[in-house]
């Protein structure tokens, strides 16, 4: 059958390829779920089969955005414990999280997913890590809201097994065993799992982090991932305290720990990495080891300032992700290019940290890369799956910002015009199109209550 084109002219592209190129008025041409073509100028002459055509006149195309650390389940618990370091937010939310069930799990799923889509994800991930017992198929709810969605997406299968009496810090009863938690993990990547080109569900092994997870269930862990050729998932380098948790419990830092227990690798992604010394950065970029930026996360918890710009030099594969909304109520990437941006200058490096472009690849390619999905998508080049965003910056928040990028990356969030992922349409004039936004919300509200109705009675 012949492939049904969608062109796209007269806009500003940024495709985010190796070279940085962009093209102040170009064209890009969508063939079924591929890019076809990307250029300077109008679209070719006598395109066959073009079931739309849209003037761009005033949009920035890019790749779509990809975000690479979340957990779902925390959208029925926004704004609460908002004046918490995150060990002291972690234990004052464990006894709720503990008691979410299945429609709960799905809930906030669709409203975690419905806000990201919305602002330009095209590619999302879930580290979900509490499953209490007798539940149902919470996997298999959280898969099924982002194919109804239809957004690409890696589910990292998380786990915890070091409850307080094994001196960890979620409670014995929001723990699952190890055997539990490794027999389930296989299970979720033998019936979710696609390797194709084309794959829009992918599932990583995700135990939690140092201070909730035994040494033993990241060793099996990390052999489970390699037995079965996904990748690994984890918090790590957090805070200080998680830092002073290593020191006393194993003897040395995060980042020695993971490596000996086989955590760094280039089938690895961390989530924070904000207490990284020379040395530490050194060892992700030697092993390729990947990182989940979460700048506004990072702020709200006080965990401090991720050495960005340093792990960049270092050769460090770095994504952005907008962590659980408990910890970042806004829940919308745009928010961590702008912060990733504005928040590394902060740092050491000052002004010259990071640049508007940088930003915008931390947020698609180097996204892509830490999924390990740079082949595929996180750059707009011919082959390459048709996932993007076309940015709509003619309206009063940037018309007058000169540079697309610049208006995009430094400027409010733009309205989407057209968000494609897999060549279908996610997005259209700033509204979802697979899912019904509205009724979303309602849900969401009500689990929300009923959760908290739920923890209130102990
Ligand atoms: N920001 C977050 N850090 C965490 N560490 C951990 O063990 N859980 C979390 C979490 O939910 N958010």
């Amino acid at each position: 059958m012949a492939a049904s084109r969608i062109v796209i002219e007269n806009c500003a592209i940024a495709t985010v390829d190796a070279h940085d190129t962009e093209y102040a008025s170009g064209h890009v041409v969508v063939a079924d779920n591929r890019i076809e073509s990307v250029g300077a100028g109008p679209a070719p002459a006598r395109l066959e089969n073009v079931v739309r055509r849209i003037d761009g006149t005033g949009h920035l195309v890019t790749p779509g955005l990809v975000n690479t650390h979340h957990h779902f389940y925390q959208w029925l618990t926004r704004g609460l414990a908002t004046d918490h370091n995150l060990f002291d937010w972690l234990v004052a939310l464990y006894p709720t999280w503990a008691r979410l069930d299945e429609p709960m799990v799905r809930t906030a799923a669709q409203g975690s997913l419905a806000m990201m889509v919305r602002g330009g994800v095209t590619t999302a991930m879930d580290h979900h890590y509490v499953y209490p017992r007798g539940t149902g198929d919470l996997s298999g709810a959280i898969i099924g809201a982002a194919a109804e969605m239809g957004v690409r997406f890696t589910l990292a299968r998380g786990s915890m097994d070091r409850g307080t009496s094994d001196g960890g810090l979620p409670p014995d009863f929001a723990v699952e065993s190890l055997d539990d938690a490794l027999a389930a993990t296989e299970k979720t990547i033998d019936a979710h799992h696609d390797a194709s080109f084309d794959a829009m569900t992918q599932i990583a092994v995700a135990p939690c982090s140092p201070f909730s997870v035994s040494t033993e269930l990241l060793k099996q862990g990390a052999e489970l991932a390699r037995r079965k050729g996904v990748r690994l998932h984890t918090h790590g380098s957090e805070t200080v305290e998680e830092e002073q948790f290593c020191k006393e419990l194993f003897g040395m830092g995060p980042t020695d720990y993971f490596e000996s227990t086989g955590w760094l690798g280039s089938d690895v992604w961390m989530a924070h990495c904000v207490h990284m010394n020379d040395s530490d950065i050194a060892a992700f970029g030697r092993t390729g080891t990947g990182v989940a930026h979460c700048p506004s996360s990072n702020a709200r918890l006080a965990a401090g300032i991720a050495r960005v710009p340093d792990m960049l030099g270092a050769g460090v594969p770095v994504g952005l992700g907008v962590d659980g909304t408990a910890s970042n109520e806004s829940g919308e990437l745009h928010t961590e290019l702008r912060n990733a941006l504005l928040i590394n200058r902060l740092g050491a490096r000052g002004e010259s940290a990071l640049t508007a472009r940088q930003a915008l690849r931390l947020g698609t390619y180097g996204g892509a890369q830490v999924l390990g999905r740079a082949g595929q998508i996180g750059s707009i080049e011919p082959g390459k799956l048709a996932d993007l965003v076309l940015w709509k910056l003619d309206t009063l928040a940037h018309a007058s910002i000169a540079d697309p990028v610049t208006a995009l990356v430094f400027g409010a969030a733009a309205p989407i015009t057209l968000s494609l992922v897999n060549g279908r349409t996610v997005v259209e004039d700033s509204h979802l199109t697979t899912v019904d936004e509205d009724a979303i919300a309602r849900s969401t509200r009500s689990e929300a209550q009923r959760l908290a109705r739920i923890a209130a009675t102990g």
